[in-house]
């Protein structure tokens, strides 16, 4: 690895925490609330974009590489970092997680579910270390014209925090065309609804990652929430995942 790429990176990352910490989180907390997802305009900026794709071609920082074709996820690849996870990269998650901890531990409560997600990132990553899950599932994606993403949810083990975040690194219209990203909610006994989110390079889509909690005139009850990418039409798409458990 470069060590040039990593410190640049990290000089940028004080702004991009800056940038997290100064959004406008009552307006994410209600979009999470009432649509399963929100967005946060412009955490990167267009030189951290293009830093961190650029992480994409440093093979020895991944421990995986997949061919999505090859697995039926549709078609385009991703690679997962490997530990010790990119000093950027730690911080980023650590300061989103701190941000939604508070709305996952409602998300639970309201859904009847037992589970309660610690304060701290680091203590959650130890109980996914201790239930068996000890692989880093951050991860960045590239398409191509022709790729796409599957509907999916990113689920490792038994042990999963309930949102997720998605960064575009590419800016549509300019570096590729197509390429939307979706999300589908799946009711109770009802048909999916789908959204697509306008995100620009450098945005944020924070999302539910496997279920979520949606008031309902007899009660509260489960809303089961995918997500995916349509076909790429030009160009390349360069995106950031990250997921706040540890794979198995
Ligand atoms: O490329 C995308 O926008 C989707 C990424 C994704 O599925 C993920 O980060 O879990
Ligand atoms: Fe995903």
């Amino acid at each position: 690895m470069n060590m040039t790429t990593i410190s640049h990176s990290e000089v940028n990352l004080s702004k991009a925490v800056a940038r997290l910490e100064s959004a406008d989180w009552l307006g994410i907390e209600d979009s999470l609330d009432t649509r399963g997802f929100a967005i946060l305009p412009g955490l990167l900026d267009d030189g951290e974009c293009q830093r961190l794709g650029e992480l994409y071609a440093h093979r020895d920082l991944f421990r995986r590489h997949i061919e999505m074709a090859r697995h039926g996820f549709g078609s385009g690849e991703y690679r997962y970092f490997d530990y010790p996870l990119p000093r950027f990269i730690v911080e980023l998650r650590t300061a989103l997680y701190s941000r939604l901890v508070s709305i996952a531990n409602r998300w639970n409560e309201a859904m009847g579910l037992q589970r309660r997600y610690p304060q701290r990132h680091a203590d959650f990553l130890a109980e996914c270390h201790a239930a068996g899950q000890r692989r880093p599932t951050p991860l960045l994606l590239r398409y191509r014209a022709g790729d796409y993403n599957c509907l999916h949810q990113d689920l490792y083990g038994d042990l999963a925090f309930p949102l997720q975040v998605v960064i575009l690194l590419t800016q549509p219209g300019q570096e590729h065309e197509g390429g939307e990203f979706v999300l589908s909610e799946q009711r109770p006994r009802r048909q999916s609804r789908v959204d697509v989110l306008p995100l620009y390079r450098g945005d944020a889509a924070i999302l539910a990652s496997h279920h979520r909690p949606a008031q309902g005139a007899r009660g509260i009850y489960r809303v089961n929430t995918r997500h995916g990418v349509s076909e790429v039409q030009a160009g390349q798409r360069l995106t950031a995942g990250l997921i706040f458990h540890d794979a198995e």
